[in-house]
């Protein structure tokens, strides 16, 4: 029997582990915190629960628009406390319900932290893994070992978090009533969703970016639109402006950006990226890969350089996302047990930003295409045009698509709107089925729906070409 351990417990490692124990492995998950990992309990689910608490928030926003008197956003209090409470509850929930499905599996779970040994024995490999509640440490000798280890909130020394007033997106559920004035330091996308959802909160949010827009990696169109709503919503946006430190005042938070000039605040949040989790794993002593940054170098079986250590999910930075951490966790079990595997493929892959509206992607990119035109050809429709968004108040907001110039296969595209996250769905399935734009233009929408914007789209672009 293939004996496999797994060091962490997040969506690469659960995911991993599941498909294990249903191919009969005898598999061993250690993990430090919880089950879930930090995708669970610190990282996306608490983000994605505090966002749900915020969007309570803003369907208080504009009623009177509808014929509805309810006073208003400033009618509205959020009992910070009561939000955070709710948000630990739910992640510790998920955490739970994630290790009864691991048991449940036949999954052996340790509640523990594990390294590679200092030697192979022969086709296994040893780890040594130290339980969390005082045992003694203990090794195992297995035939497959996976790296899942994740990330942890990047530091810059000179902006060191207190827990108090300088703050990581993971300490905020414990503060004792939301901030009166947040500087979000850093504008990539955990930077904009807290500014997002703590500006619907009814905070003051600067947001402080270093490049000219906010989420300089994703669709430059979205990003600008998603930046004019934040800014007319009240929103501070700092572009091109670094943050070089972070320093308590008296009761508050003083940042000093580079060039001299200083913005206060009541508390800091520092959403500066992340580091892997991969400097006390042995991984140098063993001849593990690593690459600057520390990230583990993997190949798309999710295979390290050496044979029968694999790695997953935010360790290795091939794209720092749950799906994608999953899939790769469950590539690595399907290769290492012999099971017919296709390589990741991420040009499939879509993503999601929480904001207010959303903005999900998938496929190629708006940059892709500036550099090579005649990868395709594009359509934004603005959702303004959209009937069931006017019936809704939504002027914010577009659907783009790109297709192939001569086939008309569907390769990509862009929704910002407030479901963006369901909405890309129909998009993803055209990109992974090489659906072609009249295939999804002869799909007969609801009407009214937002959907309606995405075969309209595709009508589009069908039209096009009959030129
Ligand atoms: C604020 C925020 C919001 C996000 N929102 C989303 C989202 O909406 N959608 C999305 O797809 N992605 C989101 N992400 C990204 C997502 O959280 C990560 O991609 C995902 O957590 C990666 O999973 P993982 O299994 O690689 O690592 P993790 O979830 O980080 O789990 C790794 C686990 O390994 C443990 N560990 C580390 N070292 C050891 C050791 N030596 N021994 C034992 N255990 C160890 C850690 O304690 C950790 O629990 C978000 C990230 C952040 C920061
Ligand atoms: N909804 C989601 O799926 C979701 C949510 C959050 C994070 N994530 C994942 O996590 C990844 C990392 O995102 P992130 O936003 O945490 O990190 P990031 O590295 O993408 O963004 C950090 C930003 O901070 C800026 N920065 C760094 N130092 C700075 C300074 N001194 N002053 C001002 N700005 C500074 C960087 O230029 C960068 O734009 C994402 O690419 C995504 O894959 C996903």
């Amino acid at each position: 029997m293939s004996r496999i351990v797994i060091i962490g417990g997040g969506p690469a490692g659960y995911e991993a582990a599941l498909v294990a124990a249903q191919l009969d492995a005898d598999v061993t998950v250690v993990e430090a915190e919880g089950a879930g990992g930090a995708c669970v309990l610190s990282d996306c689910v608490p983000s994605k629960t505090f966002i749900a608490s915020s969007d309570v928030v803003t369907g208080y926003r504009d009623t009177e628009e509808f014929g509805v008197h309810s006073g208003g956003l400033e009618a509205v209090t959020v009992d910070a406390p009561a939000v955070h409470g709710r948000v630990k509850r739910l992640a510790l929930a998920q955490s739970s319900d994630i290790h009864a499905k691991l048991v449940k599996a036949g999954v052996n779970y340790v509640h523990g932290t594990a390294r590679l040994g200092d030697d192979t024995l022969g086709h296994t490999h040893r780890v040594i893994v130290t339980p969390s509640h005082g045992d003694a440490e203990y090794a195992v000798d297995a035939t497959m070992v996976l790296l899942a280890t994740g990330a942890t909130p990047r530091v810059l020394p000179s902006a060191v978090p207190d827990g108090e007033r300088i703050l990581t997106w993971r300490q905020v559920y414990d503060l004792a009533e939301l901030p009166e004035h947040l500087i979000v330091i850093g504008s990539g996308v955990t930077g904009a969703e807290f500014a997002s959802a703590y500006l619907a909160m009814g905070v003051a949010v600067t947001l402080v970016s270093s490049r000219d827009r906010v989420m300089p990696h994703e669709d430059a169109d979205a990003a600008m639109a998603i930046e004019q709503v934040f800014r007319a919503r009240g929103m501070t946006i700092l572009n091109n402006s670094r943050a070089n430190a972070v320093r308590r005042t008296g009761d508050g938070v003083e940042v000093e950006l580079a060039g001299g000039r200083t913005v206060t605040g009541s508390h800091a949040l520092m959403a500066v990226g992340a580091v892997p989790n991969t400097a006390n794993l042995g991984l140098t002593e063993y001849g593990v890969g690593v690459a600057p940054g520390g990230y583990i170098t993997v190949d798309r079986v999710s295979r390290t350089n050496v044979p029968g250590i694999y790695a997953a999910g935010d360790c290795t930075g091939v794209l720092p996302l749950a799906s994608v951490a999953a899939m790769q966790g469950r590539i690595a079990v399907w290769h290492a047990l012999g099971e017919a595997v296709a390589p990741l493929r991420l040009s499939t892959v879509a993503a999601n930003v929480f904001t207010d509206p959303e903005l999900a992607t998938v496929g190629v990119s708006q940059n892709e295409v500036d550099a090579q035109p005649t990868l395709a050809r594009q359509v934004m429709l603005p959702l303004a045009g959209n009937a069931r968004a006017k019936m809704a108040g939504l002027e914010d907001g577009f659907v783009k698509l790109f297709c192939r110039p001569l086939s008309g296969q569907v390769i990509g595209g862009v929704v910002v709107a407030p479901n963006a996250s369901e909405l890309i769905l129909p998009i993803t399935m055209a990109v992974e089925n090489h659906l072609t734009v009249d295939q999804l233009a002869h799909t007969i929408t609801i009407y009214p729906s937002l959907s309606g914007s995405i075969t309209e789209a595709a009508r589009q672009l069908m039209l096009h070409d009959q030129d």
